[in-house]
């Protein structure tokens, strides 16, 4: 399959989390990275990118103008439609898809700026060829089940564990049924891919990156600082 063929897919890019692991006064999708919002990193990574027809960024309702201010700010191409989201990150990814109109969809945090163009394209043709898709990376340490009173109940293969990342990939109709289904259900999942798991739909997983990391407590802005100054950054790797 030449990737050129596959059709534009839209991006639900969720920032309306509140960041409550990182403590900022500022929400962590905020902070300046280089003198940039993190948020416009992510945007313009999917800006650039020329598989994404579609862009919805949904964030807190209080940031929703400067959110757009920013995108006209740092000249982002692309339209980007600026929602609003829920108090779930489910509920979030629920509003963004309500404003998709394209048959498959990405849904990303935005607090993972790193994720380059080839990631992104490993994850879509991936889900095109076999129905839904997730980056994710090998974990690399050994991984304990511990119970609530510290001691360790099992040791699982590490050979199966995958530490999972953004962007997932979908039909948006088979997402938009997995997350009324959820909803319906009582569900809340971490990832979309929990939901469409509900559903018996198979995903599978196409290889992210160490650097696709998810800026979630103070020590991710130091590896952020050490990322953001490697020269392989931005999604400048090939399709
Ligand atoms: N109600 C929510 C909660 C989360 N997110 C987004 O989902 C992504 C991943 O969530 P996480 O890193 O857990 O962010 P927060 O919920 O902000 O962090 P915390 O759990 O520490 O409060 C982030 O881009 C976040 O903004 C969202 O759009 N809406
Ligand atoms: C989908 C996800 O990136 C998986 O790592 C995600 O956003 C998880 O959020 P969490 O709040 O860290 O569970």
């Amino acid at each position: 399959m030449n990737v050129m063929d596959l059709p534009r897919a839209g991006v639900v890019i969720v920032a309306a989390g509140r960041g409550t692991r990182m403590g900022t006064k500022e929400n962590k999708q905020f902070l300046l990275l280089r003198d940039k919002p993190i948020i416009v990193h992510t945007l313009e990574v999917f800006d650039r990118h020329p598989l994404i027809g579609e862009i919805v960024l949904v964030t807190g309702e209080h940031d929703v103008d400067r959110c757009r201010a920013w995108v006209a700010e740092y000249g982002i191409a692309k339209q980007v439609k600026v929602i609003p989201g829920g108090a779930e990150r489910q509920h979030s990814v629920y509003r963004g898809l309500l404003n998709i109109g394209a048959d498959w969809v990405l849904v990303h945090d935005g607090v993972r700026p790193f994720v380059t163009s080839g990631q992104i394209t490993a994850c879509y043709e991936t889900a095109v060829r076999h129905g839904a898709a997730i980056l994710a990376v090998p974990v690399k340490d050994t991984v304990k089940q511990v119970d609530e009173a510290g001691r360790v109940t099992a040791t699982p293969d590490r050979r199966s564990l995958w530490a999972v990342q953004t962007p997932q990939a979908f039909r948006r109709a088979d997402l938009l049924r997995a997350h009324e289904e959820a909803e319906a259900g009582g569900f809340l999942g971490t990832d979309d891919a929990m939901l469409i798991e509900r559903l018996g739909i198979p995903v599978m997983v196409a290889q992210g990156g160490y650097n696709n990391i998810k800026i979630t407590t103070p020590e991710d802005l130091d590896f952020a600082e050490i990322i953001i100054n490697k020269k392989d950054f931005g999604g400048e790797d090939k399709l």
